[in-house]
């Protein structure tokens, strides 16, 4: 690892003094001019999504795309194989704090042009989608339809490659899993130009049949490394119009690692619970929200609550005055009815929490009245207008991780990110996870309950040094057989890598695909110093 990537010195007081200024008035830009340029945007892209969609003309310009991928391929071979292949997508859209270093000298594979939805199949339940499809594009198609995807990740800008390629979780997860898990094939390019169709085969019996798909298991976490993703299959359930959603308050963490634990094994297995997901609003208080899908209030007394609309609160503000406020001894828990679609995309419009240190009044309800309707910024915008002093700011004192650890370990986790970073609120959310072959292989068993536990924002921890205090956090999460999530900064030498992933299929399927001298190692994407 490259010594002092977060150097130790402190910033001058000028230094500081700017730093101060543009973290405080981001909004200055913000609120003018990226809140109009993303509204924009959106409409436009929702336009032609439509456009393509009645003239049906994506599954042909799939082929297309697909050939000249394919093309640029077979170009860089015949020219000596003599760079790295990556995916073209430049690094300001990407959904991760960084900017790749590694793209810089490689050759730039047009995946990027990838984003239409191809196919849905209703007697198969399933949806074959190219991978610059975003969670937004899908669950604007297939609500209305009455499906949806069983993992659908919240943030609207999420892409079906990159969710693939690395990983994705959300409050259905606690039942189907992460979003590879609900992939069923992936039509995939590789370094030979050769284009494929992989898919698990529950009747490959012999070494030779299992051996034709297993790079199927391979894909997911390898973050583009083996082969270029051109098309994903991925299962759909029926879904209803809304969300029933429980709010339980906890009062200690001990009573918040029990009930969740309780909840997520309870419910894994039947119908009346559909989504988990917890936050904790300090150590000790905590919400636990269980969804069910709905066809809308049985009595006159349950209110629905449409939270995407853009004067309502962001989502976490309105938990914890629900917890704050509706629930007591009498009440111990509050129901809402949330129409489905703002229920997915419940922590878009703050993005989590982030947004309040973006626009710091955003939440105030003259402003959600006034402008709300412009919110939120794109994600990516943000990203391509970051100045670098701010960027150094965040590199000096802002978390961005997820760590994915045993169920049965939240406590000491929890402790831990307490003791080290002390940033609230904390994302739980409960996932299943079968151990498969690929990076992910469980070591001792079979299938366990994880959580992914996410820490936004600022820490003012006294002695919070980036790398140090995030090589100690990884360090416990090995320990606990977890897995960091690879959009995160990466402070882990390979070896220690290697520790918390299992290689073993991911190398084979490298040297049996020619991926060696085509792709740049897993470890060589994810690493911090491979990021700027
Ligand atoms: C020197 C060396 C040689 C290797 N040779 C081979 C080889 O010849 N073939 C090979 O596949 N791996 C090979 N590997 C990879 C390695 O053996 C396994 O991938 C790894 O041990 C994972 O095993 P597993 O128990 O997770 O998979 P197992 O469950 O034992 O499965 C073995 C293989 O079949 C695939 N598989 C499992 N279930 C299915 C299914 N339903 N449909 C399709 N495929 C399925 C897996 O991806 C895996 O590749 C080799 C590794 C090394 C280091
Ligand atoms: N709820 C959740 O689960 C959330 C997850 N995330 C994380 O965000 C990331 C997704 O962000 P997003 O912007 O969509 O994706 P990215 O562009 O960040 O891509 C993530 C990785 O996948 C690779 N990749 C993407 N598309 C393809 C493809 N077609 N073929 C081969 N490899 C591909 C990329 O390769 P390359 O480096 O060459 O571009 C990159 O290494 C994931 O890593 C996810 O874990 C973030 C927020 C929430
Ligand atoms: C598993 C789950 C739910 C992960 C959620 C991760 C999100 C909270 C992360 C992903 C991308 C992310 C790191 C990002 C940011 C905040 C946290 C995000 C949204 C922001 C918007 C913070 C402000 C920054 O200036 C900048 C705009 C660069 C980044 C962009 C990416």
């Amino acid at each position: 690892m490259d010594p002092g990537l977060e150097a130790d010195e402190r910033p001058s007081r000028s230094q500081r003094f700017l730093e101060f200024m543009v973290f405080h008035f981001r909004w200055v830009v913000v609120v003018p001019i990226l809140l109009p340029l993303s509204f924009l945007f959106n409409v436009f892209f929702e336009i032609r999504n439509k456009l393509i969609y009645w003239i049906n003309s994506a599954p042909n310009a799939h082929v297309r795309k697909v050939n000249y991928i394919q093309e640029q391929i077979k170009n860089w071979n015949a020219d000596g194989r003599r760079t790295k292949l990556v995916n073209a997508r430049p690094g300001w859209l990407t959904m991760s704090f960084r900017y790749p270093l590694y793209k810089t000298d490689a050759t730039k594979i047009a995946t990027d042009r990838l984003f239409d939805i191809l196919e849905l199949d209703l007697e198969k339940m399933t949806i074959k989608a190219e991978p610059g499809v975003t969670m937004g594009q899908i669950s604007r198609y297939l609500i209305p339809l009455g499906y949806t995807l069983p993992v659908l990740p919240e943030l609207d800008d999420l892409t079906v490659g990159g969710l693939i390629n690395g990983c994705g979780v959300e409050s259905g997860s606690f039942k189907h899993g992460m979003f590879q898990h609900i992939c069923t094939q992936y039509e995939v390019v590789t370094s030979d130009a050769e284009l494929l169709q992989v898919f698990p085969d529950p009747t490959a019996k012999t070494k030779k049949s299992k051996e034709a798909n297993s790079l199927f298991w391979a894909i997911p976490w390898s973050q583009g490394t083996l082969v270029f993703l051109t098309a994903a299959t991925m299962k759909i359930i029926p879904c209803k119009k809304y969300v029933k959603l429980q709010y339980k308050k906890t009062n200690t963490l001990e009573e918040m690692c029990d009930v969740l634990t309780e909840d997520s094994k309870k419910n894994s297995s039947f119908d009346d619970v559909d989504f988990i997901e917890a936050l904790l609003f300090t150590k000790d208080k905590g919400c636990i929200m269980l969804g069910e899908f709905s066809d809308g209030p049985d009595t006159h007394k349950e209110v629905i609550n449409p939270i995407g609309r853009f004067y309502k609160k962001w989502f976490y503000t309105h938990v914890e005055s629900i917890i704050d406020n509706k629930i007591d001894k009498e009440n111990p828990i509050a129901v809402e009815y949330i129409p489905l679609r703002d229920y997915y995309h419940r922590h878009s419009r703050s993005i989590f929490w982030e947004i309040r240190d973006i626009i710091p009044f955003g939440n105030n309800v003259i402003f959600r009245y006034l402008l709300g309707w412009l919110t939120p910024p794109k994600i990516s915008f943000l990203k391509a207008t970051t100045p670098s002093c701010l960027r150094s700011m965040y590199d000096r004192s802002h978390v961005l991780q997820d760590m994915l650890i045993p169920l049965e370990n939240l406590e000491k986790c929890v402790e831990l990110f307490h003791e080290e970073v002390e940033i609230y609120p904390l994302w739980l959310c409960p996932f299943h996870l079968k151990s498969q072959p690929g990076l992910m292989k469980l070591r001792d068993v079979a299938s366990k309950m994880y959580v992914d536990l996410g820490a936004y924002g600022v820490t003012y921890k006294k002695g919070y040094h980036a790398e140090r205090t995030t090589r100690r956090l990884e360090e416990h999460v090995r320990k606990v057989n977890g897995f960091q999530m690879t959009y995160a900064d990466i402070y882990m030498t390979k070896e220690e890598y290697e520790d918390m992933f299992d290689l073993t299929l991911y190398e084979y399927k490298r040297t049996a695909h020619h991926c060696n001298d085509a792709f740049p190692h897993v470890y060589e994407k994810v690493r911090r110093s491979a990021r700027r």
